[in-house]
């Protein structure tokens, strides 16, 4: 028995939601380029859990569904305010929140198919409202309940500042949204299968899955590009720190990619969207740091951007405070996480891999007074 180091290679599953095959991404056998030009988040949802587009009537009645599944138990809110205040990172609160939010759910452990949709909608319908609602509790403002007229992501930018956002940045969210949505068996992914693979809960599934894309190596590194982004300040600076940490073997945010080799085909639409957003906020240089940065790292390294590093600048010049960049991205990845929850109950079996062992030999048990 030989390990692969971080699977990679390793072909775990089947699964009919999304695909990376030559570098071209599709979820249910469309391309990513013609959803982010053309589809809304709520048409991607409907996607990733039927693998059709849905026709008029169906779009209606996911909408509402979500509209009327918006709103949270007043003791979730209640729990935001015991928090230790400023001490506790919103994709900790997020993962806390959806945990307890199961406690609430009377359905949480009934497992037939119908009840496991029903949960899909709330989980889906109630990130965004968690995620607006704490952000706001923090700062001691009030919840802003949800509207049941705005899109899916129109009213994620209403929760959290409270005013009706324009035209422009509500196209952009949308379409982050959507680029984010799913992205085949990626760590929170399959660490969301694991999980459900035993016959547990959706809720402990997608809390495993939050507490997987918060690490930096995974969805936390676009808040990491900003932390960069921030070091570095201006555009001149780039060049010696980018050269630096490269000399020291440090990994740069926001770059590489288990899969990809040429490229992550979303980056280039968060790029356009950096470059017209930063211009429009009247803050080009984030975009002309990040193109520097990209010039730099690809000249030194067959590395090309993934996906967190401009949506870091793309955040920023929609006024979002860093430390929610992750959980955004949880908002639209829990889409495909219930995907591969729904598709993991359909044909279960339990995933239990093995270890190649490379501890010491057979002991002998030896009493504590014996011992050394
Ligand atoms: C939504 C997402 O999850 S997208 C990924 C988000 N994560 C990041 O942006 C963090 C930065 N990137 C990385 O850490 C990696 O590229 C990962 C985690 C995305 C992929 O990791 P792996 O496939 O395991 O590649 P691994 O980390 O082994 O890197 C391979 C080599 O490339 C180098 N490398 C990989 N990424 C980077 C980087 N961002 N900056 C500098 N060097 C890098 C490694 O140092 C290593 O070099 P070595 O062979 O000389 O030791
Ligand atoms: O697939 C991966 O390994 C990471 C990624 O890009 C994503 O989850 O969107």
């Amino acid at each position: 028995m030989t390990a692969t180091k971080g699977l990679e290679g390793i072909v775990a599953t089947t699964s009919s939601v999304s695909s990376i095959i030559d570098d071209t991404l599709t979820y249910a056998g469309f391309n990513i380029d013609d959803l982010a030009e053309n589809a809304s988040f709520e048409e991607v949802v409907y996607l990733l859990w039927h693998r059709k587009l849905p026709n008029k009537g169906e779009l209606v009645q996911l909408k509402q569904q979500l509209a009327e599944n918006a709103s949270l138990p007043q003791e979730i809110l209640e729990h935001f305010k015991t928090y230790p205040i400023g001490k506790v990172h919103p994709m900790a609160a997020l993962r806390s929140a959806i945990s307890l939010l199961g406690l609430y759910d009377e359905e949480a452990d009934v497992m037939d198919e119908e009840a496991n949709y029903r949960k899909a909608i709330r989980l889906q319908a109630k990130l965004p409202t968690i995620v607006t609602a704490f952000s706001r509790v923090r700062k001691g403002l009030e919840p802003v309940a949800p509207r049941t007229d705005l899109s899916f992501a129109g009213n994620f930018l209403y929760m959290l500042s409270g005013n009706e956002p324009s035209d422009i940045a509500e196209e952009a969210f949308n379409k982050a949204l959507v680029l984010h949505a799913d992205h085949e068996l990626n760590a929170s992914t399959f660490t969301a299968r694991v999980c459900v693979a035993t016959l547990s809960d959706v809720y402990s599934g997608v809390t495993a899955a939050i507490g997987a894309l918060k690490g930096p190596l995974h969805g936390g590194a676009n808040e990491a590009v900003m932390k960069m982004l921030s070091e570095i300040s201006e555009v001149d600076n780039v060049e010696s720190y980018i050269k630096t940490k490269l000399s020291n073997k440090e990994k740069i945010m926001g770059f590489g990619h288990r899969v990809y080799r040429q490229g992550d085909p979303r980056a280039k639409h968060l790029k356009a969207m950096s470059k017209k957003l930063t211009s429009l906020t009247g803050e080009p240089k984030w975009y002309e740091m990040s193109t520097k940065i990209e010039e730099i790292v690809t000249s030194e390294k067959p590395l090309p951007p993934n996906v967190d590093f401009y949506s870091a600048s793309v955040y920023h010049s929609l006024g979002i405070d860093h430390d929610l960049f992750t959980p955004i991205f949880a908002i639209s990845r829990v889409s495909g996480w219930l995907a591969h929850i729904l598709e993991q109950y359909e044909n279960n079996r339990l995933i239990r891999p093995r270890a190649e062992y490379t501890g010491p030999g057979m002991q002998k048990y030896i009493p504590i007074e014996q011992r050394g």
